[in-house]
């Protein structure tokens, strides 16, 4: 069975992204396209990432404006029908709501706190921390406006989880294996840790992508995964 992994195909072009694409399928259940690609080709990545790729697609253009404006933007992508679409939590309760009855057929997931902010750099950014407050404070306001799924760091799962209860899905970025390098992420785990924690799927881009083999590095947190839901059985 596909590993519950979203690949982040953040490519510069399509073709790198197809590539990218059909060397992971094979390994995980879902392809996540992003505004790096979504921005220069629009439909067109969705229709090349879906291809022979028999995957979940998942939008992630984390709308942010006022109800209106998210309603109009969700309600264009629905019809490409993605599994999920990000919206960030912050936008609030009503733009959060907009998004969820513009794409009835589509889990709209919102991002809490973004994984690349550190403890310190909430205050700046207008938010009250510690970041463990913070992501409840906006996981409960958007599962109350209907969003179906929450975007957190690792570090943040198993609390919400508990908040949150089992009908959530939670989904993680900041994932990265033992060893490899952080990059702009803040609060990251290990693949292994994100999913004991409680995470029902997992955001992971460069440590795959980066890779000489994409396929095999897939390949290869998908069966460390398998492990260790084998050993904690
Ligand atoms: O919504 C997201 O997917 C997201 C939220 C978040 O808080 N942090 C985060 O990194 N992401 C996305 O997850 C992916 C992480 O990629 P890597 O850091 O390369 O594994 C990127 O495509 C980000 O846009």
């Amino acid at each position: 069975m596909a590993a519950p992994i979203a690949v982040a195909i953040d490519a510069p072009d399509i073709e790198t992204a197809a590539q990218w694409a059909s060397s992971v399928t094979p390994h995980v259940s879902t392809l996540k396209v992003g505004l790096e690609l979504y921005l220069r080709y629009g439909p067109e990545v969705i229709a090349t990432m879906r291809g022979a790729n028999k995957v979940s697609l998942f939008l992630d253009l984390k709308l942010h404006d006022i109800p209106a404006t998210v309603a109009g933007a969700a309600r264009a992508v629905a019809r490409l029908k993605p599994a999920i679409l990000t919206v960030h939590a912050s936008g609030g309760r009503d733009m959060i709501r907009a998004a969820v009855d513009s794409a009835p057929d589509t889990t709209i997931a919102a991002v809490t706190v973004l994984t690349s902010l550190p403890e310190d750099a909430l205050e700046e950014v207008g938010l009250r921390g510690p970041s463990s407050d913070a992501v409840r404070r906006l996981a409960t306001l958007a599962v109350e406006a209907g969003a179906g799924a929450l975007v957190c760091s690792p570090h943040e799962v198993a609390s919400l989880r508990a908040e949150v209860g089992p009908d959530v899905t939670l989904i993680t970025p900041g994932v990265r294996p033992a060893g490899a390098d952080r990059g702009d992420q803040a609060r990251v785990a290990t693949p292994e840790e994100a999913l004991a924690a409680g995470a029902d799927l997992l955001v992971i881009g460069r440590p795959i992508t980066n890779a000489t083999d994409p396929g095999a590095a897939a390949a290869s947190i998908a069966a460390a995964l398998r492990r260790a839901e084998a050993t904690s059985a």
